[in-house]
């Protein structure tokens, strides 16, 4: 087979050695005598995630702001829910943002990515780590990990994390509301292993990240080869230097992180850029359509990267939207026996903070 031959290439083999930590590494008590003066914002986005957001609110709330006070801020971002999530972020501690409401006077920046641009621009801290509202068994070790590289090593500005993924049958097993009693330093008992109860039956230990496998990652070792060390670059849980992360666009949607590793590539260089092992993560598995639909998201955003550095010269632009098909619906088209859904899978795309401090000004909890 042709992939035989190749071996990995020297610049990742090295990065990856030198930049690779486990969250097992250090503690939040080592973490707070490192901290100093540097402010620690957790940021949150959730969109309908009133199951998830509450316990991992409470989990971060009760160890790393009681028992240890690590986080200065934790912030849940609400996206447009239009379930509990505001409500249950707000009792379980956190301090909860509409998505719009400090963007106001800016033009839309919609979905996951307007939700992490507000949070940016709503918290204080220094670093900020951010951390998704749809995990399950959420433990502190998701943001010490993140925060280790950050607190100890000046030269790091970005953290990125990791874990296996296990693709998990959604019928069979319930949301967990997570743990009332974990160990705060540890990154878990599932930590580099796959199998775990017998209710697991139906779990690929490695299975999940389809998106990752089959777009992103493919993406990204052919055009930003440098980036090919990240185990998991489309991750939701990483950590950044406030300096780093104004002087980056944000792009919305699914878009949003894709474009902030090759951004931050361009930046700050791959020196800067770190990964931390945080053992297993489980989280809502979506559809295979709603997949597809971030998929084309991220392939305009690889799209828009390529073109802005002058690898592509464009003819014309992308379309923006995706057809696809659905089985069993009262409007089928008969020659198909399905109906045809077409989505706007276009991306949006917002300057860096720190270009918008004059629009924002008057915003009250706007820091920059
Ligand atoms: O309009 C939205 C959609 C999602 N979210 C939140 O963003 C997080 C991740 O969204 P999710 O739909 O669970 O994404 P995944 O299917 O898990 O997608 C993976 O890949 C995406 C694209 O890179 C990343 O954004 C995710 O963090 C990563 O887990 C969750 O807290 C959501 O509530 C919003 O805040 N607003
Ligand atoms: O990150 C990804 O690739 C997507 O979120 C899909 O993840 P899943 O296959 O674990 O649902």
């Amino acid at each position: 087979m042709r992939h035989s031959r190749a071996t990995v290439s020297p610049v990742v083999e090295a990065w990856t050695a030198y930049r690779t930590a486990s969250a097992g590494e250090w503690t939040a008590d080592q973490l707070m005598a490192a901290k100093g003066d540097t402010r620690v914002s957790v940021v949150i986005p959730a969109h309908d995630e009133e199951n998830t957001v509450g316990p991992i609110v409470t989990t971060i709330r009760r160890y790393l702001v009681e028992r240890v006070p690590l986080v200065d801020e934790l912030i849940v971002v609400d996206s447009h829910s239009t379930d509990r999530t505001a409500a249950k972020a707000a009792a379980a501690g956190a301090e909860v943002v509409g998505q719009d409401e400090i963007s106001r006077n800016l033009p839309r920046l919609d979905g996951k990515g307007g939700a992490l641009w507000a949070g940016l621009a709503g918290s204080t801290g220094d670093v900020i780590a951010f951390v998704d509202a749809d995990l399950r068994e959420f433990r502190p070790h998701f943001v010490t990990g993140l925060l280790g590289p950050l607190l100890l090593d000046p030269s790091v500005a970005f953290v990125k994390g990791f874990y296996h993924r296990p693709l998990i049958g959604t019928e069979s097993r319930p949301d967990s509301p997570g743990r009332d009693s974990v160990d705060p330093d540890s990154p878990g008992r599932d930590a580099h292993r796959g199998g775990r109860d017998g209710d697991r039956a139906d779990i690929d230990p490695d299975g999940g990240g389809r998106v990752t496998e089959l777009a992103a990652r493919p993406l990204l070792n052919l055009f930003w080869p440098e980036l090919a060390g990240f185990v998991q670059p489309l991750a939701g849980e990483y950590a950044g230097r406030r300096t780093a992360l104004e002087r980056i666009p944000f792009v919305s949607d699914y878009g949003v992180e894709i474009a902030m590793l090759i951004d931050l590539l361009e930046l700050v260089g791959l020196d800067a850029l770190a990964q931390v092992d945080l053992g297993e993560r489980l989280h809502r598995h979506q559809s295979t359509d709603a997949l597809g639909r971030m998929s084309a998201q991220i392939m305009l955003t690889a799209w828009s990267r390529l073109q802005r550095q002058g690898r592509v010269t464009a003819t014309g632009t992308p379309a923006g939207v995706l057809t696809q098909f659905r089985r069993g619906a009262a409007t089928a088209v008969p020659s198909l026996d399905r109906e045809i859904v077409v989505s706007d899978v276009s991306v949006q795309e917002r300057p860096p903070l720190i270009e918008l401090r004059d629009r924002l000004s008057g915003l009250g909890r706007v820091s920059v």
